[in-house]
């Protein structure tokens, strides 16, 4: 079976090493460089087009590479018959050796070419832009992982210009304004109808407003070989995307001999008298995804409720203290024999956060050693005691907050560097950190971290959390790593909510949706 590749994401910082390395280790010039990334963004604006003799394209070409990458496809389009004006703001002599080069070329081209396809537009501050005629395609080429600070003038009004035009917006490797790193605006930003990235996609493509403003994204490759960006990868503030591909070499497969304890018994610890849907959201989900046998622990006085809501999986009736909460050393009579004979362990979906029932969850934490899913209200018994993480966690835990709950657990974080602090606490705390979110991230404690490339606004309804941690206990049991349960149940999860999306939209979906559709994503996506 070939071996998948994830999807390197990279800092603006890293790409340049990227470039530089492949440039003077490899001794690829950056004009082949350039030239392979403008050939590769014709292409793309060709697709956009259908046709391209005849089309007008207007081409914002700032004074960088970025610029220059803007050169070559304005020379690539006027080759194939195409009417293109190419817009500069500054001088040739004011631009980067690479991108003056090919301005020059330009001129050339203009000077001999006597069809009248070929304009170049100098334009002083604002002016001349009245007289450039429609376009079928413009090409954003003025800034790209040079980004440095909020666009000043006049890029910043040709940027709010670029935004009312009516025809579509082709970003050259990142939407101009867009911080690279962050996804954030910086001062104001092309609102592009696809971007074209040049070597390996950039962080900000997928943070921030980046899934906004970016549109549908190309990567093009464009001669930096695979190994340079695998290292360069490993660069704080770098990060993977899974593929299909990938999941589907990952995802467990059910043995032909399977038996339902073979197929993974999975114990969900969840539940109370305010909370009795989460324990159903998690605990089905974790038969749904594959476990063969699916145990709900919950409060004695919960599980007639359950009972009535659970088929398929088996209940346990946890005792509980006079004041409410779950009994401690009465609950591990019941539980010890089970947690030696399942596989995997989930514990928080609607446990509620009654102190004893929080000392049961921090005993039960420190007395397994099954990998085990910390989410809600389990986390919530861990805030002021994340020692205990450290302690015990040892890469077999995946904890799943969302960003309330991270920050209770760790305390004020910049959520905006989202990669750089899922990848701290991963490594100190030593576990995997599925940190929820748009998009939601996975930290893994050797410092790897995923961006998951799957989901929608669908998923923004109560329980798609409970169901998340069910896919991941769900995994684990199957015998998958916490590590690559985590990424895989994010994939598949938000699989399923984009199989949902596309049949109804994003409004009505409720988690146990998620669910209904997941058998069909399974089969039709990942082959199981
Ligand atoms: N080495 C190469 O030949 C390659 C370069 N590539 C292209 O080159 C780009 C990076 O090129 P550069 O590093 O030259 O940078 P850019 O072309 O992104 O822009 C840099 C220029 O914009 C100016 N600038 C920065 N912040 C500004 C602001 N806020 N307002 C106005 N002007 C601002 C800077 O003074 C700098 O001169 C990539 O995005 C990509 O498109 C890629 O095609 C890969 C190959
Ligand atoms: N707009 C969105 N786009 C994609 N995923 C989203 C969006 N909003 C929420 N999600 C996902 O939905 C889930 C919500 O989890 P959580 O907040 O714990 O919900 P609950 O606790 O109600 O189950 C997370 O996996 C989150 O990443
Ligand atoms: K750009």
């Amino acid at each position: 079976m070939p071996e998948a590749l994830p999807e390197p994401v990279l800092t603006a910082r890293a790409m340049r090493e990227a470039d530089r390395r492949t440039i003077e280790e490899l001794g690829l010039p950056g004009r082949v460089l350039m030239e392979t990334a403008g050939r590769g963004a014709a292409d793309v604006a060709a697709r956009m087009l259908g046709t391209v003799a005849g089309r007008t394209v207007v081409c914002l070409c700032g004074r960088g590479n970025n610029g220059g990458d803007g050169f070559v496809l304005a020379r690539v389009l006027h080759a194939r018959g195409a009417r293109v004006h190419v817009v500069t703001l500054a001088d040739v002599s004011a631009m980067s050796d690479d991108a003056a080069a090919n301005y020059r070329l330009l001129e050339q081209l203009a000077a001999a070419d006597a069809s009248g396809r070929l304009h170049l537009h100098r334009l002083d501050a604002l002016v001349g832009l009245d007289h450039l005629p429609p376009a079928d395609l413009y090409v954003d080429a003025l800034l790209g992982t040079g980004l440095s600070s909020p666009l000043r003038s006049p890029i910043r009004e040709l940027v709010q210009w670029l935004n009312e035009r009516a025809a579509p917006v082709l970003a050259i490797d990142i939407p101009t304004g867009l911080d690279s790193d962050t996804g954030e605006v910086l001062g104001a930003a092309v609102a592009a109808t696809r971007t074209v990235t040049m070597g390996a996609l950039k962080v900000g493509l997928l943070l921030g407003e980046g899934p906004r403003l970016c549109g549908a994204i190309d990567v093009i490759e464009i001669g930096i070989p695979r190994h340079v960006l695998e290292q360069v990868a490993r660069q704080p503030g770098c990060a993977w995307r899974a593929t299909d591909a990938l999941i589907r070499q990952w995802l467990p497969r059910r043995a032909h001999d399977a038996h339902k304890y073979s197929a993974g018994m999975a114990l969900v610890v969840a539940g109370s008298r305010e909370f009795t849907g989460a324990p159903v959201m998690a605990a089905t989900a974790a038969a749904r995804i594959g476990a063969g046998y699916v145990l709900c622990a919950c409060p004695s006085d919960v599980r007639p409720i359950l009972a009535t809501k659970l088929t398929e999986v088996a209940l346990l009736g946890l005792p509980e203290t006079e004041r409410g909460g779950i009994d401690q050393e009465d609950a591990f009579d019941v539980l010890d024999g089970w947690l030696e004979r399942a596989r995997a362990l989930l514990v928080g979906p609607g446990l509620g956060r009654h102190p004893d029932t929080q000392r049961f969850v921090r005993a039960l934490l420190e007395r397994t050693q099954l990998p085990t899913v910390i989410d809600a209200d389990g986390l919530n018994a861990l805030v002021g005691f994340t020692d205990l993480i450290r302690e015990h966690a040892q890469g077999r835990w995946i904890l799943t907050p969302h960003t309330g709950e991270f920050r209770r657990l760790a305390g004020e974080v910049d959520l905006t560097r989202r990669i750089e602090v899922v990848q701290e606490y991963a490594r100190a705390w030593g576990c995997v950190l599925l940190l929820k979110g748009m998009p939601s991230v996975v930290g893994w404690p050797d410092g790897t971290v995923w961006i998951n490339a799957t989901g929608n606004p669908a998923l923004a309804t109560a329980g798609t959390g409970d169901v998340l941690a069910g896919l991941c206990v769900g995994l684990v049991a199957q015998g998958l790593p916490p590590a690559q349960a985590a990424v895989c149940a994010l994939h598949v999860g938000g699989a399923a909510a984009d199989r949902y999306a596309a049949h109804y939209g994003t409004a009505s979906m409720m988690a146990l949706d998620l669910l209904a559709h997941l058998p069909v994503v399974l089969r039709e996506r990942f082959d199981r």
